[in-house]
């Protein structure tokens, strides 16, 4: 009687099916196998086994397929990320699963020969060469033979055919050497020594052994040096013989970063990003499955990948919003990172200069352990902060460099050092108005102005990517020469940095850099190498990097985010403002900075300039409790979608009456999103508040179960903690 089998297939489904094994097969959970589904064959994953029960009426399992299995702790996070998302469990399953392209199973092994032994049917003088070469029996790709005997390919393919050389495939090189925990490594200074030490530290004995996996807060002011403290805990774990995960934000990947790893183990880590292709995947996942690869450094989805004696997760700039995952299973892979740590059992460190909210709580409460460095490595000084007071030194008209931030730029450069002028907007202008009538340019998919990228000769939204050719009339009235660019993004400035400095080598970095994610980092190696004056960029070059040259940093619109109705407003625009200040000085040469604001008195710019980050934390912290937000309470979207405005605003309100909301569950709207209109859907937005101790993940499946069904177009998109408020 065969067994039954409950194999999880990774699409939109919610449970697990049934399938009989047949005999002969021998399963165990976890492993990848093929099953029919409908009129045809997918693959899923064991996820339970019933060896008493009858399949007798099941479809049978087809086969297993030859990959790695999925651990147990792996199976546990899928199934602990669907449950705290609600995303169908088969859709958390992909994440993990993500099986080898067509393309990328049938690697071709690279071939090399040597010499059977047997003597050639035909002698001659080049194959004399060869063979002479060859007889020593190493194996060595044909053109390395043939150049080394000084005879051509044809040669050597001759021998093969007559069977007096034979092939043989090739072992394809590592992706990832071993790295050194021992390798010879620059000293650490008493405090990086004593942080390493505490992070390192084996927690108390009266834990139990399911505590092991703590969660450590390694929080260091700017330029204090936390990547060498994780890296001493990423040796330790290495020395164990146990695997690390490094997760960074995806652009923080550098070659700067990578090299700084090789200073440390002699080597480069395994990475794990979106611009990774499939052959090469496959084997980082086959190596992370069999242990070979040692340590990855790698973006939020790394999180997934089949460690199968994972010992350490570091998550660095632990605050990132990137780390939120906003479509799809909206997940943030720190907290998951947390959760992955307690499954497997190994500890989980998050650095950060500007910690989250939650986690400063949470290490404030002893949740977690916090291992400090308050001050810069070498006794650098931290950037001294300065506001300029826009209502009183106003730039010139159609200017947006204040006067003082103009001296300072031209004091710096005078100096043979490096200024960084930081505005968080892309292109040229965010917004292009026809003088003649008012018209203003609209994103056709979406409610989102047009942004000018004069680079690019277009008006193109930020939001679905919409590009038009900037008119030479307006659309709307003809008028010639009546279309203004209204306020600026980092093209204008550099315009403007440009006629001011018309002599000096200004670069504009951004996430839209022309050539790519490749270009880019490039780049930025020429700006950590000094080569260049004046940098232009947007958050992309706020944090993470060192450019030691650097030691003005101008923040051209402090204010840009503090007016965004979002609960995190304060929060995000405090560590932005922070990290980019915190690029200046971390050389030789000390460093300042300038931040143009309307409010100097603001809480947030105040706090900034006092560079008392203790004092904001305290504030912002007070101020989340008193108002019920997280991480004292909880929060959870709906966003209602549809093509037609008013089905998406009719479920929503249908939605609404049906919440029923209990004891401190409180639900806000239906309200129209900021973001009414993206690539043609209308969007609605529900918010669930809670009290802390409510369980809102089976509030909402309670809620979602009686409510209305989306049907057609409409959708129901379910993000539980959200970040963004769009
Ligand atoms: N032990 C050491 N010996 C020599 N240089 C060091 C040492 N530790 C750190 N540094 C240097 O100090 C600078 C700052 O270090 P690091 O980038 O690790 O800081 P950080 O804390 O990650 O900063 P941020 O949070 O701002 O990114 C770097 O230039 C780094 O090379
Ligand atoms: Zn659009």
């Amino acid at each position: 009687m065969p067994a039954v089998a409950e194999i999880l297939i990774p699409l939109a489904l919610d449970t697990a099916y049934s399938y009989a094994v047949p005999p002969g097969l021998t399963l165990a959970e976890g492993d990848v196998v093929q099953v029919p589904l409908g009129p045809r064959e997918t693959v899923g994953v064991v996820w339970g086994l019933d060896e008493r029960a009858s399949g007798g009426n099941l479809r049978p399992v087809t086969g297993r397929i030859e990959v790695p299995p999925l651990s147990e702790p792996l199976r546990k996070l899928v199934d602990w990320l669907a449950r705290y998302t609600l995303a169908p469990k088969g859709s958390a399953l992909a994440m993990a699963l993500r099986l080898p392209d067509e393309g990328a199973q049938r690697e071709n092994p690279r071939i090399g020969v040597r010499a059977s032994g047997r003597p050639p049917a035909r002698q001659t003088a080049a194959r004399g060469k060869v063979l002479a070469v060859a007889s020593d029996g190493a194996v060595r790709g044909k053109s390395a033979l043939a150049k080394e005997a000084g005879v051509s390919v044809g040669v050597v393919d001759g021998l093969i055919d007559d069977g007096a050389l034979e092939t043989v495939a090739l072992v394809p090189e590592p992706v990832a050497l071993p790295p050194n925990p021992d390798h010879p490594r620059v000293p650490l200074s008493d405090a990086q020594r004593d942080a390493a030490h505490d992070l390192i530290a084996a927690p108390s004995p009266a834990s139990a052994p399911a505590e092991a996996g703590g969660t450590i807060l390694l929080e260091g002011v700017t330029g204090s040096g936390k990547t060498e403290v994780y890296f001493e805990a990423v040796a330790e774990c290495v020395r164990e013989g146990r695997q690390a995960l490094v997760l960074m934000p995806e652009i923080a990947l550098t070659a700067q970063f990578l090299d700084r790893f090789a200073g440390r183990f002699g080597v480069r880590p395994a990475t794990w990003h979106s611009g990774i292709g499939g052959k090469r995947r496959e084997r980082i996942r086959a190596g992370v499955a069999s242990g070979d690869v040692s340590v990855v450094v790698g973006a939020r989805s790394a999180l997934f990948l089949p460690f199968n004696r994972l010992g350490l997760i570091v998550v660095d700039e632990e605050h990132e919003s990137a780390y939120k995952q906003e479509d799809g299973v909206h997940y943030h892979a720190r907290d998951m990172a947390v959760v992955r740590g307690r499954l497997e059992g190994c500890p989980v460190v998050l650095a950060s200069a500007t910690p989250s909210i939650e986690s400063r709580v949470n290490a404030q409460s002893g949740r977690y352990r916090h291992v400090s460095l308050p001050g810069r490595f070498g006794g650098r000084p931290l950037p001294d902060i300065k506001a300029i007071d826009m209502r009183l030194d106003k730039p010139e008209r159609g200017r947006f460099l204040s006067p003082p931030m103009v001296n300072a730029v031209k004091a710096t450069l005078e100096a043979g050092e490096q200024a960084l002028l930081f505005l968080n907007r892309r292109g040229y202008a965010p917004l292009t108005l026809c003088r003649a009538c008012g018209h203003r340019y609209q994103c056709r998919n979406c409610s989102t102005w047009l942004v000018e990228h004069r680079f690019r000769r277009a008006l193109v939204c930020h939001q679905c990517g919409y590009a038009e050719r900037k008119p030479e009339a307006c659309t709307e009235c003809g008028a010639f020469d009546h279309l203004t660019p209204c306020g600026p993004g980092v093209e204008r400035i550099a315009e403007e940095a440009a006629e001011l400095f018309p002599d000096k080598r200004i670069v504009v970095l951004s996430s839209d850099f022309p050539g790519g994610a490749e270009r880019l980092r490039q780049e930025l190696e020429t700006v950590a190498a000094g080569e260049c004056d004046i940098v232009i960029g947007t958050q992309l070059v706020a944090k993470g990097h060192n450019f030691p040259h650097l030691t003005l940093v101008g923040v051209l619109d402090a204010d840009i985010g503090l007016t965004t109705g979002d609960p995190r407003a304060a929060e995000r625009t405090f560590q932005l403002l922070q990290q980019v200040t915190g690029r200046a000085g971390r050389g030789e040469r000390p460093g300042r900075a300038l931040v143009q604001t309307y409010q100097p008195d603001h809480p947030v710019i105040a706090a900034l300039l006092s560079g008392d980050a203790e004092r904001f934390y305290e504030e912002e912290i007070a101020a989340r409790e008193a108002a019920g937000l997280p991480p004292f309470g909880r929060l959870a979207a709906l966003i209602v979608s549809a093509e037609e405005r008013e089905k998406a605003e009719a479920h929503g309100q249908a939605l609404a009456r049906a919440a029923d909301p209990p004891p401190g569950v409180m639900v806000l709207g239906p309200a129209e999103a900021p973001l009414a209109l993206v690539r043609g859907r209308w969007r609605f937005r529900l918010l669930v508040k809670t009290e802390r101790g409510i369980d809102v993940q089976s509030y909402l499946r309670d809620w979602l179960a009686r409510g209305p069904k989306p049907r057609g177009n409409l959708k129901v998109a379910i993000d539980v903690d959200p970040q963004s408020f769009l």
